[in-house]
């Protein structure tokens, strides 16, 4: 390997700078400086005028953080809470730390937040954060949103499902809430708190969110507090990670100090770069400034995603990697300077045609929004730099925004939930339509985990799902444990699926050692038992040795302690969840395997392949052919029948958490009237 500096430079071309640089102080300061502070009164009159805003304003403007604290300062929201949702649970939980500071209060006090399996909300609150999910998920049990005076949909542009989700059902609870015919004006005949909404984002179709909204009220936030300098390279640059690495080296032997954030696609490129950029930065002479580098991506447990936000030790450059989960919303104090490879990874639904019937994550282009939301993160708190690995034209001919989540994942867990809420996916106004396959996809996997009836409607069974804060296959294992008496073990390993990471550390090449070191978790039944077998381990150890002992414990077994941790602050939010619906999870069958399996197959029905004579195997629902893991203990196994958590999408199509089972558990569990 060459040393950073004798590798080729990149060649830059320059553009244009827009804004100027202000000084900052104290937070009050701050505030008083952002764009959006000019116009705070016409904004307080137009919320104030209107049942719909449609809010545009540049990346670093102080929508997010301002406008629901403009709301609560006008006394407009007296009579409920202001939410604001957010795509991501990094933004809403960063986003509450930094308005409580400005309003001078702890986080759950004033300002508070909610994301899945996570809340600091009391009483108090009246400005809360919160996942597009989580809203979605209120709904179910608030059907009228209630509690809510006004409802902000910040980062609508990246059209989530669950924010698409939002959109449709606010319009209909808006008109409920405040009278039918109330277009423009404010309380009608209702009696009914009214609601008002706010959709903001710094790159959306606006026209189109008006329309939706019965022509709302459209407005837009001028300028940006500092410049974003943009550069994007001379020609192409086909391997993306490389020229990351010698634009961060460039940075870092010819720029003034401040932290960079390099966005990449995914974890592998991620943890690629991360080993490169540590070789490369040992080699650098002592004089210079040392690295640190911090990845970030969903699958990080959380305590680990805040170490972006740590502060950088001095004579120290920060570099984060990080995926798009860094994109929107959130300021990192120190960064300086953006690279952008221009890749994302996209969630889309593979057909059964095309061999799939599953989510998949593939490696795109990203759109010209997240090019400029990503530019967006620097210049946050000072004058910016973006370096775009890619060319002028490249960006001049990227799409503007991405194709909505609605038109391309899988729409089950939705349709549940709409379900609930005596909605019907066909029936429903959404800004764009379902496709008619994915549809017909999610009522066929509702209906085969018993949660919809022949005739389509939702059955006891499927309400009862719609109340666990994890996907509906998930939710039915649960359920199905109820008649097997094991709701104790099954909870347990849900809690470790639900878990952001995979509790067992996977090294590719040091996977004979590593099945060694976990010899006494393998139960030959798969990687689910073995995954109890492993936390019922770390709880022994949990109650035996001290903070240092468990951390040994862990590295010795290549185990996640995180990862526990996490799965049994999810374990109670279960827990809790099967209390309100008056199951006991404390029923226990440890010494019956069978039972357990049992209760998985029930909501993996789909998720299952049967081994076919040239050894390969073939999914039970859906065409693919597919391999086993190489991280699962039985990888190398052969056996009649697999049922598994997920399929990934690689250079082939991967099953991840597999467990054996017999072929006549299948049976059992799909009544005569449900053929595939
Ligand atoms: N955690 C933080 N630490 C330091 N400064 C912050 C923090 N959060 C916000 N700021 C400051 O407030 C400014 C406005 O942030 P805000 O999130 O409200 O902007 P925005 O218009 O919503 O941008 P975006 O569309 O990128 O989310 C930032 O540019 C930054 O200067």
């Amino acid at each position: 390997m060459t040393s950073p500096r004798k590798k080729a430079r990149i060649h830059w071309g320059e553009e244009g700078s827009s804004g100027k640089q202000k000084g900052v102080s104290a937070l009050q300061k701050q505030r008083e400086q952002l764009p959006i502070a000019k116009g705070k009164e016409a904004l307080i009159r137009e919320i104030s005028d209107n049942n719909v805003i449609i809010l545009l304003g540049e990346t670093g403007s102080g929508k997010t953080t301002q406008v629901p604290q403009y709301i609560l300062e006008s006394g407009m929201a007296d009579t409920g809470i202001i939410a604001v949702t957010q795509p991501r649970r990094v933004a809403a939980t960063s986003l509450a730390a930094r308005v409580a500071a400005e309003q001078g209060v702890a986080v759950g006090g004033l300002v508070g937040y909610s994301v899945r399996f996570d809340e600091a909300c009391s009483a108090n609150t009246r400005i809360k954060y919160v996942s597009d999910g989580m809203l979605v998920r209120e709904l179910l049990s608030d059907p009228l949103l209630s509690r809510y005076s006004v409802i902000v949909v910040d980062e609508a542009h990246e059209r989530t499902l669950r924010t698409d989700f939002l959109i449709a059902n606010l319009k209909t609870i808006q008109e409920k809430r405040n009278g039918a015919n109330d277009v423009k004006g404010k309380r009608a005949a209702s009696n009914l708190n009214p609601l008002k909404i706010v959709i903001m984002s710094a790159t959306l179709d606006a026209e189109k969110f008006s329309r939706f909204y019965n022509h709302a009220r459209v407005l837009y936030v001028k300028g940006r507090q500092h410049s974003v300098q943009i550069y994007h390279t001379a020609v192409s640059q086909t391997d993306y990670v490389d020229a990351a690495l010698r634009t961060f080296f460039q940075i870092h032997t010819d720029k003034p100090p401040g932290d960079v954030l390099i966005f990449l696609p995914g974890q592998e490129d991620i943890e690629s770069l991360d080993k490169s950029i540590k070789l490369y930065a040992r080699r650098l002479p002592e004089e210079r400034m040392s690295v640190v580098v911090c990845p970030m991506y969903a699958s990080l447990p959380p305590t680990q995603q805040a170490r972006i936000f740590s502060p950088t030790p001095p004579n120290t450059r920060k570099c984060i990697l990080s995926t798009n989960i860094a994109e929107t919303s959130i300021t990192i104090p120190g960064i300086r300077y953006v690279i952008d490879t221009g890749k994302c990874k996209e969630k889309r639904y593979l057909s059964k045609d095309t061999g799939g019937g599953f989510d998949t994550l593939l490696t795109r282009d990203i759109t010209k929004s997240s090019a400029m939301q990503r530019a967006g993160r620097a210049g946050r708190e000072g004058p910016g730099f973006c370096f775009r690995l890619y060319t002028e034209d490249a960006f001049t001919s990227m799409a503007l925004s991405a194709e909505p989540e609605i038109r391309r994942c899988s729409l089950t867990q939705s349709l549940l939930q709409l379900k609930c809420l005596g909605q019907d996916l066909e029936a429903v106004e959404f800004m764009d339509r379902p496709n008619v396959e994915a549809i017909y996809s999610a009522l066929k996997t509702l209906w085969l985990l018993s949660a919809l009836d022949n005739a389509k409607n939702l059955t006891p069974l499927g309400r009862q799902m719609a109340s666990f804060p994890v996907e509906p296959y998930l939710a039915r294992i649960i359920l199905a444990s109820r008649e097997h008496g094991c709701a104790s073990e099954v909870i347990d390993i849900v809690s470790l699926i639900s878990s952001s990471s995979n509790p067992f550390v996977d090294i590719s090449d040091q996977r004979d050692a590593i099945a060694d070191a976990r010899r006494k978790f393998r139960h030959p039944s798969g990687d689910h038992m073995t995954m109890l077998n492993a936390l019922r381990s770390y709880q022994d150890v949990a109650t035996t040795e001290n903070k240092s002992g468990r951390k040994e414990w862990c590295r010795q077994h290549f185990v996640n302690e995180r990862t526990f941790v996490e799965a049994l602050k999810i374990r109670d939010q279960l827990r809790l969840t099967c209390g309100r619906l008056g199951m006991d999870w404390r029923t226990t069958r440890a010494d019956n395997d069978e039972a357990i399996l049992r209760c998985f197959v029930a909501g993996l029905v789909q998720q299952s392949a049967f081994l076919q004579p040239d050894g390969s195997y073939k999914q039970t629902i859906g065409q693919a052919a597919v391999k086993i893991h190489p991280g699962s203990i039985l990888c190398e196994k052969k056996v009649p029948a697999i049922i598994y958590d997920e399929l990934v999408y690689t250079s082939q199509i991967y099953a991840r958490g597999v467990s054996s089972v017999p072929k006549s558990f299948f049976t059992a569990v799909t009544p005569s009237s449900k053929q595939s």
